[in-house]
C-alpha cells in the first residue's frame, strides 16, 4: 500500500551536486511519505550515496531543497538533522568496535538526549538512557549479546546494532544505504520482516543492491542513472519500465 494522499515526510527538491566536472547529482526530486519504503536503486557509481549523503548533511547540495517536517533543512548539519528525527545508517560502519554493544547504544542515546558526561562511564549509570538503548537492542533482537564486545559480534549482528543505534533518536523518518550488505539469506530475511514492520513507525528511504528485498519491500522504487532519476514507480510499474530495463535491471541478471 502507499499512503498516496498524505503529505511527505520527507521532500527533495531540484537536487544538483558536482564534484569538480561530474554532476553526481542532476535535478533530483522526490518525496518520502508516512508508512512507506521508497527504495532508491541504480547501478554502481550512480549516485546513491551522494544523495542519500546531501539529505542527512554529510554534504550540501550546489541546487536544490531539502525539505523535513515542513521545515527547510538544507543548510542544516548532520547533527541537528539527527536531532529533528532524521535516522540514518551507513554503508560503512560508524561503530565503536572496542565498546561493549550495550555502550554504542548509550552512545547513541546520548547524542539523541543532548546529554554530556565528563566521562563516559557516569553516562552508563543513567537509567534514562540505559533503558533507551535496551529497548532499541531488544527490538532489534541484541539485547543478550548486550555486554559484549562489538568487535565479537558477526557482520549481520553489527547491522543490527547500526539499527539499533538509529532507533534510540526515535526517527521520524529513516535513511538506510544497503543495510543488508554482506548478510547472508537468513540475516537478510529477518532485516526484511523487521523494516517491514518499522516502516509504519517512521517510513524508510532504502538504498539497496539486493532486489528481492527492494521488490518485496518497497512501496514505490525510483531509478537512479547517471545522477537523474529516470523512473519513479510501484515495483510493478518498475520491473515493466523499458528504460529501467536497459539501463539497469538487464545488468542485474548478468551478475
Ligand atoms: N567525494 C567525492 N569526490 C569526487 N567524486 C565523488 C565523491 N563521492 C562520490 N563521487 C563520485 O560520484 C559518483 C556517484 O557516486 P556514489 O557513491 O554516490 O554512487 P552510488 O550510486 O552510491 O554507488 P555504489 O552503488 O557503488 O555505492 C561516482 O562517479 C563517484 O566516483
Amino acid at each position: 500500500m502507499t499512503n498516496a494522499d498524505t503529505k511527505p515526510v520527507l521532500k527533495v527538491e531540484n537536487i544538483t551536486k558536482y564534484f569538480g566536472a561530474l554532476r553526481a547529482s542532476h535535478n533530483i526530486s522526490l518525496d518520502l511519505r508516512p508508512g512507506e519504503i521508497h527504495a532508491l536503486i541504480g547501478p554502481n557509481g550512480a549516485g546513491k550515496s551522494t544523495l542519500i549523503k546531501q539529505i542527512a548533511g554529510g554534504l550540501t547540495p550546489d541546487e536544490g531543497r531539502i525539505e523535513f517536517l515542513d521545515d527547510d533543512i538544507t543548510s542544516l548539519d548532520t547533527i541537528a538533522r539527527a536531532r529533528m528525527g532524521l535516522g540514518r545508517t551507513f554503508q560503512i560502519s560508524s561503530l565503536a568496535l572496542d565498546y561493549s554493544v550495550l555502550q554504542n547504544a548509550v552512545l547513541g542515546a546520548l547524542g539523541a538526549k543532548r546529554k554530556s558526561y565528563g566521562f563516559f562511564r557516569s553516562a552508563m549509570k543513567d537509567q534514562e538512557l540505559l533503558n533507551i538503548a535496551h529497548q532499541a537492542l531488544k527490538r532489534v533482537g541484541l539485547d543478550e549479546r548486550a555486554n559484549i564486545r562489538t568487535s565479537e559480534l558477526s557482520h549481520g549482528e553489527r547491522r543490527q546494532l547500526e539499527v539499533a543505534v538509529a532507533l534510540t533518536l526515535s526517527p521520524k523518518a529513516f535513511l538506510m544505504d544497503e543495510p543488508m550488505a554482506g548478510l547472508g539469506a537468513g540475516g537478510s530475511a529477518r532485516l526484511t520482516t523487521f523494516l517491514d514492520e518499522l516502516r509504519h513507525e517512521a517510513p524508510i528511504l532504502l538504498i539497496e543492491h539486493d532486489m528481492d528485498a527492494v521488490f518485496k519491500l518497497a512501496d514505490r522504487i525510483s531509478v537512479l542513472v547517471y545522477g537523474e532519476v529516470i523512473a519513479t514507480g510501484s515495483a510493478d510499474e518498475i520491473r515493466s519500465n523499458e528504460d529501467v530495463r536497459k539501463a539497469y535491471l538487464g545488468e542485474e541478471t548478468d551478475e
